[in-house]
């Protein structure tokens, strides 16, 4: 395992200015690295630069306000981050939302706007075609690796997508020439502005259907945050989905290899119920 060094790094963030973006933007300037994020909230996007301009004097950080669903506006931000670093050599789409009532704006927040910015980030990465190399990363859920979830298929759905495509990728036979290792971040449940939100010390949940959970093994932003560098210190993780999760009050992570094994055609797989005509 070798780690990326991020020190002076052009990194481009999606979502960036409150939750676990936010908390990734932190850990990330503390390690040295020059970061652009931006963000569809135009008061909070603001407050976050000027909070990290003032924690990290000598850093490079800077807002770009931007709805990553308007691809005009994600593509300008990226060029943005492009022509202020010279290359962004680390990609990480992040913006997400929750919201069954409104699942059209879910896949177009957390699954196209996700893609549409990996491909931007490969096509500039991409050492074949004159790129430096780098690093994707699509921040999904721990429920893309986990069966469906009543309380949101849709926001699964979207996760399970991003897990699909980015492992698709990764499994590229010109992986190797791209230069571009790939990963997925899946977190369990945080306490972030997505879900809850706390007053007096009180943790409120936003949605009906899962306020009766207990919330005492969630994840705070900043550890949900660690998965990031464990996954971006081993390079040898390409394809890899990062799992992050709390038990009694210890946060435990996982990297989940999805099985590149062929599809098994022989009798030595006698477990498996075979196909007679009368099936099809
Ligand atoms: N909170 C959780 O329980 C949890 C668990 C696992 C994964 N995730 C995922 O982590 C990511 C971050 O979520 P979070 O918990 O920090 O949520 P959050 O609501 O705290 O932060 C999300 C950020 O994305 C921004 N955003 C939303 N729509 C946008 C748009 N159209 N354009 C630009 N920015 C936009 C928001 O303004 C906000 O700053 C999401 O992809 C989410 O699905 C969250
Ligand atoms: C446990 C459900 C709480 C709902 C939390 C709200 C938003 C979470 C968003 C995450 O992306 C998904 C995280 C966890 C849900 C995944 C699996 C449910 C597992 C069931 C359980 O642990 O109780």
């Amino acid at each position: 395992m070798s780690k990326m060094d991020v020190k002076d790094k052009g990194i481009f963030l999606t979502g960036g200015a409150v939750g676990i973006g936010r908390a990734v933007l932190e850990a990330l300037l503390a390690r040295g690295a020059k970061v652009l994020f931006c963000d569809i909230d135009k008061v909070k996007g603001p407050e976050t630069e000027a909070e990290m301009r003032k924690q990290f004097p000598s850093g490079d950080v800077s807002f770009v306000p931007c709805d990553v669903t308007n691809a005009d506006q994600l593509k300008a931000a990226f060029t943005q981050a492009v022509t202020r670093f010279g290359a962004v050599e680390l990609c990480i789409n992040n913006a997400g939302l929750m919201d069954e009532q409104n699942w059209e704006r879910v896949i177009a927040v957390n699954q196209v706007a996700q893609i549409r910015g990996s491909l931007m980030a490969l096509e500039h990465m991409r050492r074949d075609r004159g790129g430096r190399g780098g690093v994707i990363f699509n921040v999904a859920s721990i429920n893309a690796v986990y069966y469906g979830v009543w309380e949101f298929p849709v926001y699964t759905a979207t996760k399970h997508a991003m897990a699909g495509f980015t492992t698709s990728w990764a499994n590229s036979p010109d992986s190797e020439a791209h230069g571009v290792r790939w990963g997925v971040i899946c977190p369990h449940a945080c306490l972030t502005a997505l879900n809850a939100w706390e007053r007096d010390g009180q943790v409120y949940v936003k949605m009906d259907e899962v306020k009766a959970r207990d919330t005492t093994n969630w994840l705070t932003a900043k550890e949900a945050s660690y998965a990031f560098f464990t996954l971006l210190d081993d390079n040898d993780s390409n394809g890899g989905l990062m799992k992050i999760w709390k038990e009694n009050g210890q946060v435990f992570q996982e990297l989940l290899m999805m099985d590149k094994s062929t599809v098994p055609i022989t009798d030595l797989y006698a477990k498996y119920k075979k196909v007679q005509p009368a099936d099809q």
